[in-house]
C-alpha cells in the first residue's frame, strides 16, 4: 500500500491578505462527494497556467481539526489495535501549520491530532477491556525524543541534563534502529498523558523566526506503545506522531548564526530525506538514510505498517516555490510502497519470542524505535490484511493537471531543457541529466564499496566488513592448515580438524555477536562516564552494570561498580547524618570520582565546570557516535580533547605507542584506571587493526607494501613472528608491533600513517582532522583558505563537516565577493575531498550569484580540484539551480561549455580512463558496464594485494604507500595502473 498523503491549506495569518492566496483545494473531476483531492497552484512563470496536484484528500482553509482527524487519522486507531504500527507525520515548510496540525491549541477544538489520537486509542482501550470483560488488558506507554541539529535528546529529559552527544542510535538488523537510553513513560489516562506531553513539549527546541513566532527547530517523535495481554499472550504495536521542522529558505527568515545552524541541520536532513524518497521512487538499491539522524530514524509508516503523511502548506504567494517544492515531494513520497505487516502477538513464557522482553534485555527501560530505513516495497507478508486494505485507497497514479494542457516535451538532454523553458513549459521534475545517473550506477563517493553481492552493507556489520570476515576465516583455516603441515607427526589429525572447527566456530560467534554486543557495551561506558562527570553516581552506576554484561569478568569494570556502590552508600549514610545533625561519615577510600561539595570554593567549582565542560565539548567533537554509529569506538578522555591545529594532527591521528595515561596526569586517581579501563576495551581504530591484520597475515607480500617497508623488513618482520611462542605468534598492538626486532615506533607510525588517512574523516570531526597526518598540505591548505582553523572545526557535529558549514558557513562563503567564494570554496573542495560533504556545503548556498560563480569555478577544468568533485558538483549546481532558479539556468549558464566538457571527458569512458576521467557523462549507461569492470578489477587487485585498500574504502593506496596528492584523488585511483599490475 502506498504512504497515504493529505494536504492541508492553513488559514491565513493575521499579517496576510486575501489578495495573495494562491493556492486552494479543489475536486477532482468526476468527485461526487465534497471530497477535495486536488490543490491548485498557479505557474510561477506563468500566472493564467494552473498546476494541479492529487493527493488522497485535501483539506482546505476552512477545514477543521476535527475533520482532518476524523477523516485521516481515527481509522487508523482501529488496525493499532488490530497490531499494526502507525505512523504520522507532518511535512510542510516553516510555518505552514505543523505543529497546530500535530498538537493544536489548548482548547477542545483547537486540539491537534496527537491529543486525539491519545484520546482515541483510550476510549478504544476501554472498549477492548469491556467487550473482553476484563479478560484483555490494554497499556499504553510513551517516548517522546527530538532530533535537534542531528542529534537524539530525550524530551522527557530536560536540556540542562542532556550530553551534548545526544543519545545514540543502533542498528538493531533488519535495518531497524534503535535510541538507546530513551525514556519510556507508562500513561494510563489521557490527563496523565497531557501532562507528560505538556512537560515535555516545554523541552523541545523552538524559537522565534522571521517566518514563525514559535518555529520548531527539531523534528519531535512521540512513540506510543500500545500493549494488549489477553492470558499469556501479548501483542505491541506503535503508533508514531512526527512533527517534523519545516524546511527554511534563509534568505527570507533573517536568520541569526543560531538559527542558521539549526536552520542548516533541518535543511539538510530534510534535503536527504528526498533524496531517500527519490532514490525508492527510482528503485535505486542504495537508499541515503544513514546520511541524517532523522531518516535513519524515520521510515515512512515504519514500512510494516500505515503511514499518513500530512502535507502543510501556506495559501500565500510568497511561499510560492516553497509550495511547489513541498508538492513535488509530496508527490513521490506518495508513490512509495509499504508493507503492511501485523505486529504477531507473543507469548509471555515463549523464549525469543518477546518483543518486551528483548527490548528489556537490549536497552534498560528503553524504548525502542524499531524502525526500518526507507526502502521500496519488497514482498508484503500479508497477513490479515484484509482489514487495512479497507482503508480507503489512494489513488494509484499521481498526476498533474494544468488548466491549459500542453504536450510537455520530454527534454532529452540539456539542450531541450532550454527549450523546454524558453517555450514556458514547466519542468517540475526536472529529468537529471549525468548527475542523477551518478547514484543509479553505483558511482559511489567511495568507489571500493564493495559490489552488493560481493561485500554487503557494512552497516549491517558494525565490526568486520563480511569481506574482512571471510578473509579472518579462510587466514584462520591457512593457520591450522599451515599449523597441521609444519606437524612432524600426523598422529591425531581429528583433534586438529575439531580444533578448526571450534575456532572458526568460535570466530564466527565473536564477529556475528559479541562484536555488536561489545558496541553495545562500550555505549552504556560512554554513557556512565556521562553521568559520572555530571555527578550522576546513581545513574553512572546503572550504565556500569549495563556494561557489566558486555564485558564479563572485567576485573577494573567490577571495581569500577563496587567502587560507585560504596560511593552512593557513603553518601547516603553522610546525607543522614547530616540531617540527623552527626558528623559525616569519612568517605571510602574507593572513591571514584568526588562530587562537587556544596562549599567548595567558587574558582574550583569554576575550573572544575570548565573541565567538564571541555570534557562535554571534546566529546563532542569526535562525536563517538558519529556518522556511523556502528563503527562506534569510546575514546578515553585522554585522547580526544583538542590540541593545538598543528599538534592535533599528530596527538589524534597518529596515536602514541605510549599507554594513554602517560600523556595526560589525572585529575582524579579514578581517572586512570578508567582511561585504562577505556583503552582496554576499546578495540584499536580501524586503522590499526588493519595494520595489525597485515601484520599477523605474515604475508611478506601484504607486509612489504607497508610504507617505510622493503621486502627486507617484511621477511625480517615474518621470521620474527614465527620464532615467538605459538601462543605470542600474533601481535595485538601498536606497542608490541613496535617491539618486534627491526620495528621501531618511528616505523609503526610510518606503516600506520601509510594506511588509509581518509579514516579521520570517518571517525573524527572537522576538516582539521582532514589534514592530520600532513602539516604541510595542511599548512598550504590555511594559506589558501586565508581563513583560521577555528572556522572549518566548528562545533565537532556528529557528520563532521556537516557540522562545518552550519557553524561556519556564512563566514566561509558567505562572502560578497565571487574571489573569495571560490578561493574558499577551492580550499574546502581541496580539503573535504569527498562529494557527500561538499554538497552539503553546496546546499548552503542559495544564492544565485554564487551558484553561478560557483558552477563556472567547477566546470573550469584548468583549475586544480578533483575529477571527481569537479563533474558532481557541477552537475549538482546545475540540478539544485535548476529547481532553484530555473531561470538562471537558462539565462546565464553557458550549457554548451558543459556539454563540451562532458563529451570530451565522458562519452567514451573506458575503464583504463576512469583513472582520469571520472563520472557524469551523457549516457551512464554505457559507462555503468565500464565502471562495474573497472570496482571488479580493482576488487582483484586488492584482493591479490597489489593494492592496499583504505580502511573506510574511499581510496586506493599505491603499491608503496605514497599519499596521492590531496588535491589530486579521483574516485578511482590509478586504475589503469592497477589494470596493468593485475
Ligand atoms: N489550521 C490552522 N488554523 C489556524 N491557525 C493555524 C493553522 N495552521 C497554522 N496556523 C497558525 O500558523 C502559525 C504557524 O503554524 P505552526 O507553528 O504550526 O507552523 P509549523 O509548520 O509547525 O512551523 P515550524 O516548522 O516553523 O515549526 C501559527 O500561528 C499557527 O497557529
Amino acid at each position: 500500500m502506498s504512504v497515504r498523503v493529505v494536504a492541508r491549506i492553513r488559514p491565513l495569518l493575521k499579517t496576510e491578505i486575501l489578495k495573495d492566496v494562491i493556492v486552494d483545494a479543489a475536486k477532482s473531476a468526476g468527485e461526487t462527494t465534497e471530497n477535495k483531492s486536488i490543490v491548485r497552484i498557479p505557474n510561477p512563470k506563468k500566472e493564467s497556467e494552473a498546476f494541479s496536484f492529487q493527493f488522497n484528500s485535501v483539506y482546505g482553509q476552512e477545514a477543521t481539526q476535527a475533520q482532518l482527524f476524523d477523516n485521516e487519522v481515527a481509522p487508523t486507531v482501529k488496525h493499532l489495535f488490530k497490531g499494526y504500527d502507525v505512523t504520522l507525520f507532518a511535512y510542510g515548510v516553516t510555518g505552514t501549520g505543523k505543529t497546530h496540525t500535530m498538537r493544536g491549541g489548548k482548547t477542545m477544538a483547537d486540539r491537534g491530532v496527537i491529543p486525539r489520537l491519545l484520546s482515541s486509542i483510550y476510549r478504544r482501550a476501554r472498549k477492548v477491556e469491556k467487550d473482553s470483560q476484563g479478560e484483555t488488558q490494554v497499556e499504553v506507554s510513551m517516548s517522546y525524543y527530538e532530533i535537534y541539529n542531528d542529534r537524539v535528546f530525550d524530551l522527557f529529559e530536560p536540556p540542562e541534563k542532556r550530553t551534548p552527544a545526544g543519545l545514540p542510535i543502533r542498528d538493531i538488523g533488519n535495518g531497524k534502529t534503535q535510541v538507546v537510553g530513551l525514556t519510556e513513560r507508562p500513561c494510563t489516562t489521557l490527563k496523565e498523558f497531557e501532562q507528560l506531553y505538556d512537560q515535555a513539549n516545554v523541552n523541545r527546541s523552538t524559537s522565534a523566526t522571521k517566518l514563525n513566532a514559535h518555529s520548531s527547530r527539531s523534528h519531535a517523535v512521540l512513540c506510543v506503545n500500545v500493549t494488549q495481554t489477553t492470558g499469556d499472550e501479548t501483542r505491541v504495536s506503535t503508533a508514531s506522531a512526527i512533527d517534523l521542522a519545516g524546511s527554511e529558505d534563509n534568505r527570507r527568515t533573517d536568520n541569526n548564526k543560531e538559527r542558521l545552524v539549526e536552520s542548516a541541520s533541518i535543511n539538510k536532513s530534510l534535503f536527504v530525506l528526498a533524496q531517500c524518497v527519490e532514490a525508492i521512487g527510482r528503485k535505486q538499491t542504495r537508499i541515503p538514510y544513514r546520511e541524517s539522524k532523522m531518516t535513519r530514524i524515520l521510515c515512512l509508516g515504519q514500512n510494516d505498517g500505515l503511514t499518513v503523511m500530512i502535507l502543510n502548506l501556506a495559501p500565500v504567494r510568497s511561499y510560492h516555490l516553497d509550495t511547489l517544492s513541498s508538492l513535488n515531494f509530496a508527490n513521490r513520497t506518495k508513490k512509495i510502497e509499504v508493507n503492511e505487516v501485523e505486529n504477531q502477538p507473543f507469548f509471555r513464557d515463549a523464549p525469543g519470542k518477546s518483543k518486551l522482553e528483548g527490548e528489556k534485555v537490549s536497552s534498560f527501560s528503553a524504548p525502542a524505535m524499531h524502525r526500518q530505513p526507507l526502502r521500496s516495497k519488497v514482498l508484503s507478508q500479508r497477513n490479515g490484511l484484509q482489514e487495512v486494505t479497507n482503508v480507503p485507497k489512494p489513488i494509484k497514479q499521481f498526476s498533474v493537471y494544468s488548466d491549459k494542457p500542453k504536450p510537455i516535451p520530454r527534454p532529452s538532454n540539456l539542450a531541450n531543457i532550454s527549450q523546454a523553458r524558453a517555450s514556458g513549459v514547466p519542468i517540475k521534475s526536472p529529468k537529471r541529466t549525468s548527475s542523477e545517473a551518478v547514484p543509479t550506477v553505483g558511482r559511489p563517493s567511495k568507489i571500493f564499496r564493495p559490489n552488493e553481492t560481493v561485500r554487503p552493507a557494512k552497516a549491517a556489520d558494525p565490526g568486520l566488513s563480511k569481506d574482512a570476515i571471510e578473509a579472518l576465516i579462510e587466514r584462520k583455516v591457512n593457520e591450522a592448515l599451515a599449523e597441521r603441515a609444519d606437524q612432524t607427526t600426523v598422529s591425531n589429525p581429528d583433534p586438529i580438524a575439531d580444533e578448526v572447527a571450534r575456532r572458526l566456530e568460535a570466530l564466527e560467534k565473536r564477529v556475528e555477536g559479541q562484536e555488536t554486543e561489545r558496541a553495545e557495551g562500550l555505549q552504556y561506558l560512554l554513557m556512565a562516564k556521562q553521568h559520572q562527570v555530571r555527578g550522576e553516581d546513581v545513574s553512572a552506576l546503572k550504565m556500569y552494570q549495563l556494561a557489566l554484561p558486555h564485558f564479563p569478568g572485567n576485573e577494573k569494570l567490577i571495581r569500577k561498580v563496587a567502587a560507585l556502590q560504596d560511593r552512593i552508600a557513603a553518601k547516603k549514610a553522610e546525607k543522614r547524618s547530616s540531617a540527623a545533625g552527626g558528623v559525616p561519615l569519612p568517605k571510602p577510600v574507593a572513591t571514584v570520582e568526588e562530587d562537587e561539595p556544596a562549599d567548595l570554593p567558587a574558582a574550583r567549582r569554576k575550573a572544575r565546570t570548565e573541565d567538564d565542560e571541555s570534557f562535554h565539548q571534546a566529546q563532542a567533537e569526535p562525536e563517538p557516535y558519529a556518522e556511523d554509529d556502528d563503527d562506534f569506538v569510546y575514546r578515553p578522555r585522554t585522547k580526544i580533547r583538542r590540541p593545538p591545529p598543528m599538534k592535533l594532527n599528530r596527538s589524534v591521528t597518529a596515536p602514541s605507542l605510549e599507554p594513554a595515561v602517560k600523556h595526560s596526569p589525572p585529575a582524579y586517581e579514578d581517572d586512570t584506571s578508567e582511561d585504562e579501563l577505556a583503552t582496554e576495551l576499546t578495540a584499536q581504530t580501524p586503522r590499526t587493526k588493519q595494520l595489525l591484520s597485515i601484520i599477523n597475515s605474515k604475508d611478506v607480500s601484504q607486509i612489504k607494501l607497508l610504507k617505510g617497508v622493503g621486502a627486507k623488513k617484511a621477511e625480517a618482520i615474518v621470521n620474527c613472528l614465527c620464532d615467538l611462542d605459538d601462543d605470542a605468534r600474533r601481535v595485538t598492538s601498536l606497542g608490541q608491533l613496535g617491539k618486534l626486532k627491526g620495528v621501531g615506533v618511528k616505523t609503526v607510525e610510518n606503516m600506520r600513517s601509510g594506511l588509509g588517512r581518509m579514516e579521520s574523516y570517518k571517525t573524527q570531526s572537522g576538516v582539521a582532522f582532514a589534514m592530520a597526518g600532513d602539516p604541510q598540505v595542511y599548512a598550504t591548505t590555511r594559506k589558501i583558505a586565508r581563513v583560521p582553523l577555528s572556522d572549518y572545526v566548528m562545533d565537532g557535529n556528529a557528520h563532521g563537516l556537516s557540522g562545518m558549514p552550519s557553524a561556519g558557513f556564512t563566514q566561509l562563503v558567505g562572502s560578497a565577493s565571487e574571489d573569495t567564494t571560490i578561493i574558499r570554496l577551492r580550499a574546502l573542495c581541496v580539503m573535504l575531498q569527498r562529494w557527500q560533504e561538499l554538497q552539503t556545503v553546496l546546499l548552503h548556498i542559495d544564492d544565485r550569484f554564487r551558484f553561478r560563480c560557483l558552477l563556472s569555478w567547477f566546470q573550469d577544468s584548468t583549475s586544480t580540484k578533483p575529477r571527481r568533485i569537479t563533474t558532481a558538483a557541477a552537475a549538482f549546481l546545475e540540478q539544485h539551480a535548476r529547481e532553484q532558479y530555473e531561470v538562471l539556468i537558462v539565462e546565464d549558464l553557458n550549457l554548451q561549455d558543459i556539454m563540451q566538457v562532458r563529451e570530451e571527458e565522458g562519452m567514451s569512458l573506458t575503464a583504463a580512463q576512469l583513472g582520469r576521467v571520472v563520472d557524469i557523462d551523457e549516457d551512464m549507461q554505457q559507462a555503468a558496464e565500464a565502471i562495474k569492470k573497472a570496482h571488479e578489477l580493482v576488487e582483484m587487485a586488492v584482493a591479490a594485494g597489489l593494492v592496499q585498500s583504505e580502511v573506510d574504502g574511499t581510496a586506493v593506496e599505491g603499491r608503496n604507500g605514497e599519499e596521492r596528492e590531496m588535491a589530486d584523488v579521483p574516485a578511482v585511483v590509478d586504475i589503469d595502473w592497477q589494470l596493468q599490475s593485475c
